[in-house]
């Protein structure tokens, strides 16, 4: 039997030619596309932490995981290997988790679910079982994770129809239209390949990690903004970018006013 350390003993294989710019890396750009999580996720975790010290610490818990999700991408890409596939799709569903647990917003709770502790508890458990279920059929398992936006989406919505705030109603726009792009590329990647490789151009998956970073970004600073309005209103929660403050060019996360300006807070 295959080592699952092996190179290319994942059933999974992107479009990019294997082995063509190094001996060592088997999809290069792939790989190196991964840079983005290494640089967004400490800069976002330094622009959130006057959010994080108002409302939880477990947030930057969350910009770490996006770390080992890129470490495990890159080992993925640079051997693909069972064992980086099944390493990077189950970060996946943890950073995905770990998100639910601190985000989902309470007055969606399902009615058995008493406070946000045993939340975590019931994401715990389904997503224990859903590790388990990644070794069933793991050429499934990345639609799987994708079919969970659908889900985020649908809240998303539910939140923007109460939301009169414009600037966060064309955030969520913008956020939405990242998304559009992100996963247009994921899936012309994997099912028009013959089409990129004719034109000698199979990078889309190098895109998807791109703009899945720019996406992440964006989604937690509209999903950040709706939780602080439930949790810490009296906060005075706002969005801005990073480096400037103009949405065309900037990295959008939420700001709060801190306890030495607000009394409550
Ligand atoms: C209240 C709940 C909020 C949920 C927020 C969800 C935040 C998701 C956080 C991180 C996801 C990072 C995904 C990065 C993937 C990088 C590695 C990669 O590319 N792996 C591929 C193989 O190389 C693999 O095929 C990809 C699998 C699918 C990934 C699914 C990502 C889901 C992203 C959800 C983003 C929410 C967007 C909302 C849009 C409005
Ligand atoms: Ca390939
Ligand atoms: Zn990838």
């Amino acid at each position: 039997m295959e080592s699952v350390f092996a190179y290319q003993s994942s059933e999974v294989d992107w479009c990019e030619d294997n082995f063509q710019y190094s001996d060592q890396i088997a999809e290069y750009y792939n790989t190196v596309s991964n840079a983005g999580f290494f640089i967004c996720a400490p800069l976002m975790m330094y622009l959130q932490h006057p959010y994080a010290q108002q409302r939880t610490l477990a947030v930057h818990f969350f910009w770490l995981m996006l770390i080992i999700v890129g470490i495990f991408s890159v080992y993925f890409h640079m051997t693909l290997s069972y064992l980086g596939q099944m390493l990077d799709e189950i970060a996946i569903l943890w950073i995905i988790s770990m998100a639910y647990a601190i985000w989902f917003p309470r007055s969606y709770f399902p009615s058995f679910i008493k406070n946000r502790h045993n939340f975590i508890a019931m994401v715990f458990v389904t997503s224990s079982i859903s590790t388990l279920l990644t070794f069933v059929k793991p050429t499934m398992n990345a639609y799987a994770l994708n079919c969970t936006t659908i889900h985020v989406l649908y809240m998303i919505f539910l939140e923007l129809k109460k939301c009169t705030n414009q600037r966060i109603r064309r955030l969520t726009v913008i956020t939405v239209f990242w998304w559009v792009l992100s996963i247009t590329c994921w899936i012309s990647d994997r099912v028009l390949c013959e089409f990129w490789r004719g034109i000698s151009f199979p990078y889309l998956h190098s895109f998807w990690h791109v703009l899945i970073t720019i996406t992440v970004i964006h989604s937690t600073a509209v999903i950040t903004y709706f939780d602080a309005m439930y949790e810490i209103p009296e906060c005075l929660p706002e969005v801005q970018y990073w480096p400037s403050n103009s949405w065309l060019v900037g990295l959008p996360y939420l700001t709060v006013q801190s306890s030495r300006k607000l009394k409550d807070c």
